[in-house]
């Protein structure tokens, strides 16, 4: 089949990339040329495992190519899918402006029957918009869809091409077909809806895995107050087939350009329509509380950051990704340098996407782990990248000023830890933590 894909951030071109890989003809289409011109280059502009490679070979076999033609992109393909970004606005509310001028793009180069998908996560009525602004320009014939992506950044590629579920939300028999075509050799699993149930699944199932981020993060405080450990915890509840096992780890709370914003517009929509959501208002407020432990853990050893040097490791909001959009590390870094600390600052691939979000004088920025341990009173552990877990930490903990580290993500377990010397402090394992979990006595 002739695919458009418009928009070639996470989205467009892991999609584009996955779908040439299965044998379409793919044109991906971005309105920045600095960023057309390099993917014609062979670089790709996001660090995603396996990406490079697929791109090349697609590339190469005459099935992918990238343009910032989108008439030409329209007029060459079946389907069309809209994957530009849907920020939110200061109110919350997400931004539909990106996808609104591409409808009036496809509007006005519509010269015959095409499927316009709408891939990027969308306010319930979107699609609605998508067809009237469509309509309103063209009268040429088409049918919308709504096909919501579900890929994590880090492992994109492979949950493209193994997803869980795809939802297809159209009411035109004609796209139900095509699209079932397109994605049948990713699953078997093709959920068919109506227009508005696919745009709330996407929502639905965003929120509901920040759910589970801020419930365990919820336990896990409660964990450190009376002697349990979050992470037997998660395990024992995990085993359950119910709840399973998975977006149960305890941390410093959720980052990511999707979980905070989705969780935001979610809000907004109920607010729309005069619901009150306040379970996911809680989740939002528990998560934007979590992150501050590391902080009121460092003041509850120093009284004050002030004049301490903190060594940070990680910046991007999880592993394997050099994406820092809303990562913990920012709030977490910002209050350290306003409360008067030097930072000393490394993660492997995500230093320059933090600096162009927070680049002060009080910030140095290391190409080393170790080096950014070097002579610091406390240690900082906010991703979870692997490289972290391998360490040393008894030569860690000799080249520190002090010994100590806050383990933001739970790295290191109980025999790394009491053969290091740290004075230790996790997330929800006051077993591990220095001087924690007094409490549990008098339970
Ligand atoms: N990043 C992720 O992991 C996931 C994102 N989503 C959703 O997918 C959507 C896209 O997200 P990202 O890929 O992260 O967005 P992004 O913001 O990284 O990329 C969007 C791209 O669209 C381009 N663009 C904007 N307007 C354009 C136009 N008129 N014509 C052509 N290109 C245009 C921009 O230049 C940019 O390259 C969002 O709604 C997001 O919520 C859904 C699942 C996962
Ligand atoms: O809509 C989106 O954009 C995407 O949002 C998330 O994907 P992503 O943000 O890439 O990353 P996740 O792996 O979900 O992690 C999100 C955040 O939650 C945190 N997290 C995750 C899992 C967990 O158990 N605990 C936890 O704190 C991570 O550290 C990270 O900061 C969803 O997992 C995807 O299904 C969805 O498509």
């Amino acid at each position: 089949m002739n695919i458009a894909v418009i928009g070639t951030g996470y989205v467009g071109l892991v999609s584009g990339v996955c779908f040439s890989e299965i044998g379409n003809r793919v044109i991906c289409v971005d309105n920045n040329q600095d960023k057309v011109d390099m993917l014609n280059a062979g670089e790709v502009p996001i660090y995603e495992p396996g990406l490079k490679e697929l791109m090349v070979a697609n590339k190469r076999a005459g099935r992918l190519s990238f343009t910032s033609d989108i008439a030409e992109a329209i007029r060459e393909s079946d389907i069309i899918f809209i994957a530009v970004g849907t920020p939110s606005l200061p109110n919350g509310d997400a931004n539909l402006g990106y996808v609104e001028q591409v409808a009036i793009e496809i509007g006005t180069h519509l010269e015959s029957y095409k499927i316009v998908v709408t891939k990027s996560t969308v306010p319930v009525g979107t699609n609605d918009r998508v067809r009237e602004l469509i309509q309103s320009i063209s009268t040429q014939p088409f049918d919308v869809a709504s096909v919501p992506e579900f890929l994590r950044e880090g492992s994109a590629v492979k949950d493209t091409l193994n997803p869980d579920r795809i939802v297809i939300g159209t009411d035109s028999e004609r796209a139900i077909k095509a699209l079932k075509k397109l994605h049948r050799p990713l699953t078997e699993n093709l959920i068919i809806t109506d227009i508005r149930s696919a745009e709330m699944i996407k929502y639905a199932s965003n929120a509901f895995l920040a759910t589970k981020i801020s419930f365990i993060n919820e336990i896990s405080n409660i964990c450190e107050k009376v002697g349990a450990d979050v992470t037997r915890v998660a395990e024992g509840m995990g085993y359950d087939k119910r709840i399973g096992s998975s977006f149960l780890k305890a941390g410093i709370g959720y980052g990511g350009s999707c979980f905070p914003k989705d969780t935001q517009a979610l809000i907004q929509i109920a607010g729309k329509v005069d619901y009150d959501f306040r379970l996911l208002k809680s989740v939002v407020q528990v998560n934007q509380d979590q992150r501050f432990n590391v902080i009121r853990k460092l003041e509850e050893i120093f009284g004050t950051v002030s004049g301490r040097t903190i060594a940070v490791w990680g910046l991007a909001f999880k592993p394997d990704t050099d994406d820092v959009r809303d990562a913990p590390a920012i709030d977490i870094i910002r209050y350290l340098t306003e409360a008067g600390a030097v930072v000393k600052a490394y993660d492997p691939i995500a230093t320059a996407n933090f600096r162009k979000e927070m680049d002060v004088a009080s910030i140095a920025w290391e190409d080393n782990p170790l080096k950014a341990a070097k002579g610091a009173d406390a240690l900082c552990v906010l991703t979870e990248w692997k490289e972290f877990s391998q360490m040393n930490l008894m030569e860690l903990a000799s080249m520190m000023n002090e010994a100590i580290m806050i383990d933001g993500r739970n790295v290191y377990n109980k025999e790394q830890i009491h053969a290091s010397g740290f004075q230790y402090y996790s997330v929800g394992r006051p077993g591990l933590n220095h001087a924690e979990g007094k409490a549990a006595a008098i339970i």
